[in-house]
């Protein structure tokens, strides 16, 4: 599926640099030149560097209230300066060849007033101006960012969740432990995000660019295309992705002076394989997709809609091991609404599946950030007279 890529505010900009430099690395070319980035503070862009300075737009910056910081963290302020900067941000549409893609990906993370604030109005003003699915990829702050944060994500999310087509969630909470900066990054500024935005790009793009690869060479012969990628999302609300990845080549595993003939104990073999995965490697696989550290988690018998996209060289999955797979996926899931497809990568040594969770209803981390939204906004209540503007 091609979908052009809109960052909005610090996370998203960054985000959406990362999908350039992930194209690049894997000849997956998911938005074929159409970006755009956008931001309120003067240093935006500083570290930006794969998409190109002219798809970078500064709006909001003459606006008394807005500083170099941008709008500082506030939602409202974000939704003012992107209503009065309309024009321009239309004007900055034109760069992107709507006819060229199957749909647009909003990303922006929901704490900030950009991200949470002017992405909202974005969406609605794509959703005014383009027929094709808008979906959004919405970045959940950790649970030790303040109060006002969860706030506004909390708010910023069900303003996405309604104007967006779907929104796919990425929880930074849920995978702060997988990076090591807790220790030692004093300020929100200063936490290195890189590799969270690597993980949460891998999982959008194999999910959604599974039939943009250039070394797909091979014709797939259950070929995951753009309408099937709709049609699981049209359901709406939250969603979220799974995935995991099974060796299958195990010439550098450092036991290539063993003896070929010399069976392997499990605990030494791993999950590697060396020839076509069997039926039951393919299941093992898609079960641990599922069962893997979800972009967002999530009860997955919650979900409405379930796409599976297993990527690898085509002898690696038998019809007998799709069909499993996707078996298996209705009786853990209870929906009859499993689509799968592969993604023939002939020269791969991996086989990975991407599990997309469509429309998940059981989402413990949203009913926290909304309680703690709530209590945050109670509070704000007391302390404040009047209402403040927002979207919904
Ligand atoms: N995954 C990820 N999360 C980020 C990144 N930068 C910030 N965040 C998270 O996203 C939230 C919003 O931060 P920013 O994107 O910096 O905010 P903004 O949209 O630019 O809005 P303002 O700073 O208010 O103008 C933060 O509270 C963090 O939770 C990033 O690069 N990657």
């Amino acid at each position: 599926m091609k979908l052009a890529l809109i960052g909005v505010g610090h996370a998203g900009s960054r985000i959406v640099d990362r999908a350039l430099e992930r194209e690049l690395e894997t000849g997956r070319d998911l938005c074929n030149g159409n970006v755009l980035v956008f931001d309120t503070a003067a240093d935006a862009f500083d570290d930006i560097t794969h998409v190109p300075s002219e798809c970078q737009v500064r709006f909001g910056d003459i606006h008394p209230d807005v500083d170099a910081d941008g709008v500082g963290g506030d939602p409202d302020l974000g939704v003012t300066v992107a209503r009065e900067d309309v024009q321009e941000l239309r004007r900055a549409f034109d760069a992107v060849d709507f006819n060229d893609v199957d749909g647009l990906l909003l990303v922006a993370g929901l704490a900030g007033g950009t991200g949470g604030g002017a992405g909202a109005v974005l969406l609605e003003e794509l959703q005014a101006i383009c027929d094709k699915p808008i979906y959004a990829l919405g970045v959940l702050p950790e649970a030790d960012e303040p109060d006002h944060c969860a706030l506004t994500a909390s708010r910023a999310l069900q303003s996405f969740v309604e104007i967006a087509d779907n929104v796919i969630c990425f929880d930074n909470d849920a995978w702060r432990s997988t990076v090591s900066y807790t220790d030692t990054a004093e300020s929100e500024a200063d936490r290195p995000y890189d590799e969270l935005d690597r993980t949460a790009v891998s999982h959008v793009m194999t999910a959604f660019g599974a039939s943009e690869s250039a070394a797909m060479t091979t014709a797939a012969e259950n070929r995951i295309d753009a309408s099937d990628i709709t049609r699981t999302l049209e359901t709406g609300g939250v969603s979220s992705i799974g995935r995991a990845t099974l060796e299958l080549d195990r010439s550098d595993d450092g036991l290539s002076w063993l003896p070929s003939w010399l069976p392997l104990p499990s605990w030494l073999a791993g999950d590697a394989v060396d020839g076509p995965a069997d039926a039951a490697e393919v299941k093992r696989l898609v079960r641990r997709a599922i069962d893997s550290q979800l972009t967002l988690p999530c009860a997955v018998d919650s979900t409405y809609r379930v796409l599976v996209v297993l990527s690898g060289p085509p002898t690696a999955v038998s019809r007998k091991g799709f069909e499993s797979a996707r078996y298996w996926l209705e009786q853990e899931t209870g929906t009859v609404e499993v689509l799968a497809g592969d993604e023939p990568r002939p020269d791969s040594a991996t086989l990975t599946a991407t599990v997309l969770l469509s429309t998940v209803t059981d989402v413990p981390r949203i009913d926290a950030l909304q309680e703690r939204g709530r209590t945050a906004k109670e509070a704000v209540d007391e302390s404040e007279a009047g209402e403040a503007e927002f979207v919904w």
